[in-house]
């Protein structure tokens, strides 16, 4: 199984041009193959990092994407937790009028079902489906595993991704591809997450990790690969797990350079 491929750059700023560039490599490979570009997107500073020069990118048909959430919280689309108002904020808002995302390919979590987390999961799980077309001729579900073209995440210092904590139950889920938490130890409490099944069944996985807060929790995942933390359990089985972090955090890794930098 190969191993991670850890591009470690000076800046954040660096981070987030090398990033545009991955983007659009997967997103061209990507529509070229199946005429769409389906990716998810973590919250926390991701969304920030990831669109700084992401959202001035012409060269990307930005018509053919496909937005989704690697987790949630399970708020109204405008409160400030909102994973969906942040992307929206930072990324989906600033695009060029004739490089918007069609509405209806962003796929955020049922308004409706915030009071209820096991329903919004179980509904988010549905629309994931319709994108990737595995609903069966009886309307019923798939058992085939959604290929998500790139999924970014981001980590917390405990080793946590999407939302997936270690110790938690959700961690070993085997079946559903959406599942939630109503005791996350990161605030807000309740969210849906995608499942490591889910996860590690994309083409692409993007870890985006900045700050030196992070170094010794990227150490203990990609040197250690300390299983007890959920993002050293995301693993490829064709391409590596790829990190884009900045020197700070990855200052106890061997890395590559980004001299080296290239896909
Ligand atoms: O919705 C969330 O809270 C995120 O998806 C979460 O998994 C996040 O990626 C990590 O907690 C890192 O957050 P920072 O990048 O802000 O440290």
């Amino acid at each position: 199984m190969p191993q991670a491929k850890v591009f470690s750059f000076a800046s954040t700023d660096d981070v987030s041009h090398a990033l545009d560039k991955f983007l659009e490599d997967a997103s061209r490979e990507s529509i070229a193959r199946s005429g769409k570009f389906t990716i998810a997107f973590s919250g926390g500073s991701l969304p920030a990092t990831a669109s700084k020069y992401l959202q001035h990118n012409t060269k990307i048909d930005f018509t053919r994407w496909h937005v989704f959430f690697a987790d949630e919280r399970c708020v109204k689309h405008n409160d400030a937790d909102s994973n969906f108002k942040l992307v929206k904020d930072e990324l989906l808002d600033k695009l060029a009028s004739d490089g918007k995302i069609p509405a209806n390919q962003v796929h955020s979590i049922s308004e409706s079902l915030v009071n209820d987390s096991e329903k919004a999961a179980s509904d988010y799980q549905q629309k994931i489906a319709q994108v990737f077309a595995v609903i069966g001729d009886d309307n019923s579900q798939s058992t085939v595993l959604p290929e998500f073209d790139c999924i970014l995440l981001g980590i917390g210092p405990d080793g946590h991704t999407c939302s997936l904590f270690p110790g938690f139950p959700q961690l070993d889920e085997k079946v559903k591809w959406v599942t939630h938490i109503d005791n996350s130890p990161k605030p807000p409490p309740s969210r849906i997450t995608l499942t490591l099944p889910v996860v590690n069944n994309a083409r692409k996985v993007a870890f985006v990790v900045t700050g030196a807060g992070k170094r010794t929790t990227i150490r203990d995942i990609v040197d250690k690969r300390d299983l007890s933390l959920p993002a050293a359990r995301v693993a490829m089985s064709v391409d590596p797990v790829y990190w884009f972090v900045d020197d700070a955090a990855a200052q106890d890794l061997d890395v590559v350079k980004p001299s080296e930098f290239k896909l």
